[in-house]
């Protein structure tokens, strides 16, 4: 059993996180439930800021919200003192609604449309990570149009992709993200912007891969940016203030999973930093920035399940199924991710059978873990899984029309619903019926 932050189990056998009984609060809001451990998400957070701080850096940590976003996480990630990365117009109007300092927001994606952008823009957000050609020709027009000027990072593609063990590198990256440093394209959006005075070219923008658990992926990243930034030097007289190296930090799943600490990846993002830096004297080193997402709310979410239909085919597989599924995390059937989980209201028990873990929708692909040992069970009992918490809520669908589950925050024994289970009636809110005889 891997329990994380504060997770625990309490003298009932019930998973208590945060101080609160989670099978209490799963009979108080209903099932499925994300639960987030609000004070796993403030250690992570300040983790990574005092990793720079030690170091004495200039940084930005940037909560990448795509892993998890809602008005409350926003407003916790505005307490921590981070800042924002979002990528379409509604996770911006969504930090905007929380009232997150436009400023500490930055704006990615590989295909803003010019009313994201003018959004966008009129909101004062800090910066726009520039992703292609197409961008820099819309953001000119908006820039002169509203006569602003605009902080821009280039998103550069360093031809190396990582995954969770490995990483590799290609000639010519095939990513629809970014100008590539090998092809010229990252040079010559460099020079198109620089020539535009509307622009303030703050830096460049690199992510590599996520879910990755060594450092040598991004530090090889840093060495093949830092050589491109020499030739930036001599061609264009041209070095950049900020380098965001992106986010991809690992989290422990399951206990396959080996990530280092979410700091020493900081560690040594800094240090490899300090080390090209010796190429170019007399200059300052760049403010660093970074993006995590799951290393920030991956191990704090916790999804609770009620049990409820089961099925047993002799000789061949234990079918457990939960009230929920790919519609709240569809993790499993779309990357084959790993989960572990418990029966949160039988902690002392121990494992007497090997299920799976099936969801409730209309696929034989739904499914959420396909081993795991488990005590007996029943249709009395709540299944929790934890690690849920990036890329889960936040990827969640209607599929079958399954209403989207409520989400509650928990600290030192305190509980908020910070998201409302969607209803039936939230289900059809946009449907409009037909009402001539044209089709019917
Ligand atoms: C540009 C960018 N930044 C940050 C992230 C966050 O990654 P992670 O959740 O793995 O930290 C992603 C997602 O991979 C991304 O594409
Ligand atoms: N959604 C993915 C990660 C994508 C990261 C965004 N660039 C996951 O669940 O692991």
């Amino acid at each position: 059993m891997n329990l994380h932050g504060t997770a625990q189990i309490g003298q009932n056998h019930h998973l208590w996180i945060g101080g609160t009984d989670t099978v209490e609060l799963a009979k108080k809001y209903g099932t499925p439930l994300y639960l987030y451990d609000v004070s796993l998400i403030k250690n992570r957070a300040r983790g990574f800021k005092r990793a720079f701080q030690e170091k004495g850096v200039g940084f930005q940590v940037a909560y990448a919200s795509k892993a998890f976003s809602s008005i409350a996480m926003f407003q916790l990630i505005e307490q921590e003192g981070l800042s924002l990365d979002v990528v379409s117009g509604g996770e911006l109007f969504t930090a905007l609604q929380a009232e997150f300092p436009a400023e500490r927001i930055h704006f990615h994606g590989n295909n803003k449309s010019y009313e994201e952008l003018e959004f966008a823009l009129n909101a004062g957000v800090g910066c726009i990570v520039v992703d292609n050609f197409f961008e820099i020709s819309l953001l000119k027009m908006i820039s002169s149009k509203l006569d602003k000027k605009v902080n821009i990072l280039l998103r550069l593609t360093p031809g190396i992709e990582a995954h969770t063990h490995d990483y590799i590198i290609t000639g010519q990256e095939d990513s629809k993200f970014g100008f590539d440093l090998g092809n010229g394209q990252a040079d010559k959006a460099l020079e198109d912007v620089l020539a535009f005075e509307g622009f303030r070219v703050l830096g460049i923008h690199c992510h590599i891969g996520s879910q990755i658990f060594e450092t040598e992926g991004f530090t090889l990243a840093i060495e093949k940016l830092f050589s491109h930034f020499k030739k930036w030097e001599e061609s264009f007289k041209y070095f950049p203030e900020v380098v965001n190296l992106g986010g991809g930090f690992g989290i422990q799943y399951t206990s396959e999973d080996t990530p280092l600490a979410p700091e020493q990846y900081v560690t040594a993002m800094i240090d490899e930093v300090g080390k090209q830096m010796r190429r170019f004297e007399g200059r300052d080193l760049p403010e660093l920035w970074i993006e995590p997402g799951r290393s920030l709310v991956g191990d704090a979410g916790t999804t609770i399940y009620s049990i409820g239909s089961q099925k047993e085919i002799e000789g061949v597989r234990h079918y457990v199924s939960v009230d929920g599924g790919m519609t709240d995390n569809i993790r499993p059937a779309l990357y084959q991710a790993k989960y572990e989980a418990y029966v949160a209201n039988k902690m002392n028990e121990k494992p007497a059978q090997t299920v799976s873990i099936a969801g409730k929708c209309c696929e034989s692909g739904d499914m959420l873990i396909w081993d795991i040992d488990l005590p007996i069970v029943t249709d009395n009992d709540y299944l929790a899984v934890s690690c849920t918490g990036a890329y889960g809520y936040s990827m969640a669908s209607n599929y079958n029309r399954i209403q989207r589950p409520a989400v509650v925050f928990v600290e030192n024994g305190e509980e908020q619903l910070v998201v409302k289970r969607e209803t039936y009636e939230d289900l059809i809110k946009n449907d409009i019926p037909l009402k001539t005889n044209v089709f019917v």
